[in-house]
């Protein structure tokens, strides 16, 4: 049982001074509980014991056999499994202890029903002599030495209250016969003290609190259908799928740890869009930083160029170029095709997704080939002027020698299908599947075998175009996973962004019926929308107002527009008012104080504390209301606690309507 009235030390770092008397006390604790400790591992010890007067819990238990003694210990970065001793662990060993750690952690209960995470078991080995050579089964352990100690309590993986963390050790006593806990107090503040905290104290304050958040405790605490996604056995590739926020990307996460303490190959995470991985990234590693030399996240037209680096095959992949190439074409065929849609893009993406994206070669293949998502039917004799369209644009880039990105796809395919790769990976993540093309499911389908774990939302597609994983010969049948429970939004937000639920049934992405947002359960209560209407000359300030009135602080929040031209507009407004901010494309995922801008399609996969979106109401996205709701969805469900939506009449309108 913990002592009765330790105070709330979480939310207050201690003193210089307070730190040694701690110490003292540990090391006072440690000498009269575990006499025969060896002064090496006292050192560390001491330091581990040191952070229950902050409020974190250890479990000590000395082990003469091994030569070593191990501990758990709980707090604000989660549970740790911890194993001193000179010696690393052979793999069998290191398995062991694994499977140790995590049956003495089974059953442990979480806020609102959720369980404490196999995977979310941190397994540490500290080496005392200060060899920090790497262990040879990187990858199951962290490993640090007394020096890099620190490394543990960093304040960036912060994720559990005081509340968390005191009912994970009061179940892990239970669990943990053979341990003893061991806790020192902090010393008391003097009244003088007490007025003089200085301004690290303050940061440190002002961190914690904003880590009460108990957003963030899902990489310790999984809903135990996420949980079970996590450990499932699939036996062949496996798809899951569930409308926004419902953790699809945190049981990726999860399940890469997992996998990864269970194989011994390379793992990667990619997905279509650019700035994602970088995200993800900086949150694995978090989540597991003693794998992040195992798990490569990459954007998948980046693996694919490096790919074919590796390969000796050449390719000249220049965006502005390759846009060019179709600028020419479309000018050659406009007169016959602007009847149909005068858009330019519109026929860019029936190229990008439709016919190339679908591998298609033939004029007849196109004839017979589905489009669904892409609003305007078209006619075999209209299909015949599109595809005059493609043979122009193919034969531009042909001439300068330039590939798109669907070239860059259908080359590693090719090669893929020459030379698998050496080394496969033991499991290859795809988020946001739901936006990649056809032949770039094929590609990966290739690559991953058995070891694909496809990760998406039909409903949130951002780029048109449609296809069934069927489609791309990817057998899923019983490897399905929808999961309900929206984690992310308030509720207030959650039903604000319900006004965009799709009208039509939403594809779970192999052509059956999948689950819309307005049939989620929400997790979290609360939450605040706001709305404006207005013309463009009165943007400015309606723009600049809420983001100084934002209930968060700047850093935590993102403007989202929905077309590359308003981004710019939008800028130009941040400029003026002198607002810092960080375009999405360039964000990942290190908090730096700044606005996050960018349009939707940078803003998918991530969430923002805050969000400011803006729809220019004369803004025709590829004349598709469909793909229009889902971008619109996807905006207002990147925001946790607030929603502001801004929607810029034509000029002509006139005045503010509340
Ligand atoms: N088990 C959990 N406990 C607490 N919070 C959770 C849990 N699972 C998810 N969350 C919260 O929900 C947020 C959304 O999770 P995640 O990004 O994995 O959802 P998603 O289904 O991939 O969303 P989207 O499709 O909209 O990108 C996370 O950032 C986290 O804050």
């Amino acid at each position: 049982m913990p002592p009765a009235a330790l105070p709330n030390v979480l939310d207050m770092a201690l003193t210089n001074q307070a730190r040694r008397q701690v110490e003292q006390k540990a090391s006072a604790v440690l000498s009269a509980e575990f006499p025969h400790l060896r002064p090496a591992y006292r050192q560390i010890f001491v330091a581990l014991l040191a952070t229950t007067a902050e409020g974190w819990r250890l479990f000590l238990r000395e082990d003469s056999g091994r030569a070593g003694a191990d501990a758990f210990l709980v707090g604000p970065n989660g549970v740790s499994a911890i194993v001193v001793s000179e010696a690393p662990p052979d793999e069998t060993t290191a398995q062991a202890l694994l499977r140790h750690a995590e049956a003495r952690c089974a059953g442990i209960h979480g806020p609102h029903g959720q369980v404490l995470a196999r995977s979310a078991v941190n397994l540490v080995l500290i080496r005392p002599g200060g060899n920090s050579a790497p262990v040879s089964n990187d990858g199951l352990f962290r490993s640090l030495t007394a020096e890099n100690l620190p490394k543990l309590f960093q304040r960036d993986a912060v994720h559990l209250n005081r509340r968390q963390v005191d009912s994970i050790a009061e179940q892990a006593a239970k669990r943990l016969a053979g341990y003893a806990e061991l806790r020192v107090r902090p010393p008391e503040r003097t009244p003088e003290q007490v007025g003089l905290l200085d301004v690290a104290d303050l940061e440190e304050d002002h961190l914690a609190a904003a880590q009460e958040s108990s957003f963030e405790s899902w990489m310790t605490f999984l809903h135990p259908h996420q949980q079970a996604v996590v450990t499932r056995n699939y036996n062949g590739p496996a798809r899951i799928s569930g409308p926004a926020g419902t953790g699809k990307t945190v049981v990726a996460l999860h399940r890469l740890r997992y996998l990864a303490r269970r194989s011994t190959g390379p793992l990667l995470f990619t997905t279509f869009v650019r700035s994602l991985p970088l995200v993800h990234r900086t949150t694995f590693r978090r989540l597991a930083p003693e794998l992040a030399d195992r798990v490569e996240f990459t954007h998948l037209h980046a693996w694919v160029r490096g790919f074919l680096e590796r390969r000796g095959t050449g390719v000249n992949v220049d965006r502005g170029q390759v846009d060019t190439a179709f600028s020419k074409a479309w000018q050659a065929h406009r007169a016959s095709l602007e009847s149909v849609e005068p858009i330019a893009v519109y026929w860019q993406n029936e190229i990008d997704r439709v016919i190339k994206g679908k591998g298609l070669t033939t004029f007849d293949d196109y004839v017979k080939a589905s489009r669904t998502g892409r609003g305007i039917g078209l006619t075999a004799g209209q299909k015949k002027l599109v595809w005059r369209l493609y043979e122009t644009y193919q034969r531009n880039l042909a001439e300068k020698r330039l590939h798109d990105y669907n070239d860059i796809i259908d080359l590693a395919l090719a090669e893929l299908r020459r030379e698998p790769l050496s080394e496969p990976y033991s499991a290859v993540v795809v988020d946001e599947v739901q936006d990649i093309t056809l032949n770039g499911l094929r590609m990966l389908s290739t690559l991953a075998g058995d070891n694909l774990l496809l990760v998406g939302d039909g409903q949130q597609q951002v780029y048109p175009g449609g296809w069934r994983l069927s489609d791309a010969g990817i057998p899923i049948q019983g490897r399905g996973e929808v999961l309900r429970v929206n984690y992310r939004n308030r509720a207030e937000v959650l039903s604000f962004a319900q006004r965009f639920d799709a009208k039509n049934r939403v594809d779970d992405l192999d052509g059956a019926a999948g689950v819309a947002l307005r049939d989620v359960e929400s997790a979290n209560p609360g939450g605040t929308t706001r709305s404006w209407r207005g013309s463009e000359k009165e943007l400015a300030e309606a723009l600049t107002d809420a983001i100084r009135e934002l209930p968060v602080p700047v850093g935590n929040a993102a403007l989202i527009v929905f077309q590359h031209n308003e981004l710019k507009q939008c800028k130009a407004v941040l400029n003026k008012a002198k607002i810092p901010y960080q375009d999405l494309e360039f964000y990942d995922g290190e908090p730096n104080g700044k606005l996050k801008v960018g349009t939707v399609h940078r803003a998918k996969g991530v969430d923002f504390q805050a969000v400011l979106a803006v729809h220019f109401a004369q803004s025709a996205v590829d004349n598709d209301e469909d793909l229009q709701g889902r971008q619109h969805l996807v905006a207002a469900t990147r925001a946790r606690d607030h929603l502001w939506w801004g929607v810029v009449e034509a000029q002509t309108s006139g005045g503010v309507r509340p």
